[in-house]
């Protein structure tokens, strides 16, 4: 598996950068096959690349957009990435795009997720686009260290679709697309930003088991090339 860098001089350029990377797949995706998908993740990282690449002009009502993970909590929750998603991205003219959430107002968050899979189901495969992001422990997705259901989420062989997982570091319990739906992607961004996290990853790229790095699923087993945009 391979990975390509493309750094850029700041957060604005980078994020400039990939909405151009990321709307021309989508765009491709519409011309080929009429309509396009893109999972996104949420954090703290993707704010001003949401806000440029709901600027683009594409034909947005083909396109459905998703989330690679989620917290078990309702939209109108300041940790949501539903509600991330819907101020930052499902703006101007990404408005038009059909957005299916992880959450659902379900009894508990295996619910939520059953009702997820299902869902997201309907979405060809595999996605169009997948943007990941990395936390500083060397999470992607909600793939934890530690994670209750690291390993089911990580194995190749896990069927696509969503389930849950909870961990030290995750705070309220989570709802995650599995490896196998994420790693085919026709493009597959990790998406960081910052020294610190440059550090993470050079030491993810290095030896040590997954289940210590999750991302290390991802800079070893993905099927796509893995594109790293990065900026300080
Ligand atoms: O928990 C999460 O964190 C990661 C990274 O977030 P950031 O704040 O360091 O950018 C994110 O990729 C994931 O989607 C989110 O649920």
């Amino acid at each position: 598996m391979s990975t390509t860098l493309h750094t850029f001089d700041n957060g604005a350029a980078l994020a400039e950068g990939l909405a151009d990377a990321v709307s021309a797949a989508l765009a491709t995706g519409i011309a080929t096959r009429g309509t396009a998908s893109i999972a996104v993740s949420g954090g703290s990282t993707p704010k001003a690349f949401f806000q440029a690449l709901a600027r683009k002009d594409i034909a947005w009502d083909k396109v459905t957009v998703t989330l690679v993970d989620e917290r078990f909590v309702p939209p109108e929750s300041d940790r949501s990435n539903h509600a991330l998603v819907t101020a930052n991205l499902l703006q101007g003219p990404a408005a038009k795009a059909h957005f299916l959430p992880l959450y659902h107002a379900a009894a508990s968050a295996e619910d939520a997720a059953g009702l997820s899979s299902k869902a997201t189901a309907k979405i060809g495969t595999p996605f169009d686009v997948v943007v990941l992001g990395m936390g500083t422990d060397g999470h992607t997705a909600s793939f934890f260290p530690g994670g209750t259901q690291l390993s089911r989420a990580i194995d190749a062989t896990t069927p696509r679709g969503v389930i849950t997982m909870e961990a030290e570091g995750a705070g309220e319990p989570r709802l995650t697309f599995t490896f196998s739906s994420l790693h085919d992607a026709r493009l597959l961004v990790l998406h960081i930003e910052g020294e610190g996290k440059k550090v993470v990853l050079a030491k993810a790229e290095g030896p040590g088991d997954e289940a210590e790095m999750p991302i290390r699923t991802m800079l070893r087993r993905a099927a796509s090339p893995l594109q790293i945009y990065w900026a300080p």
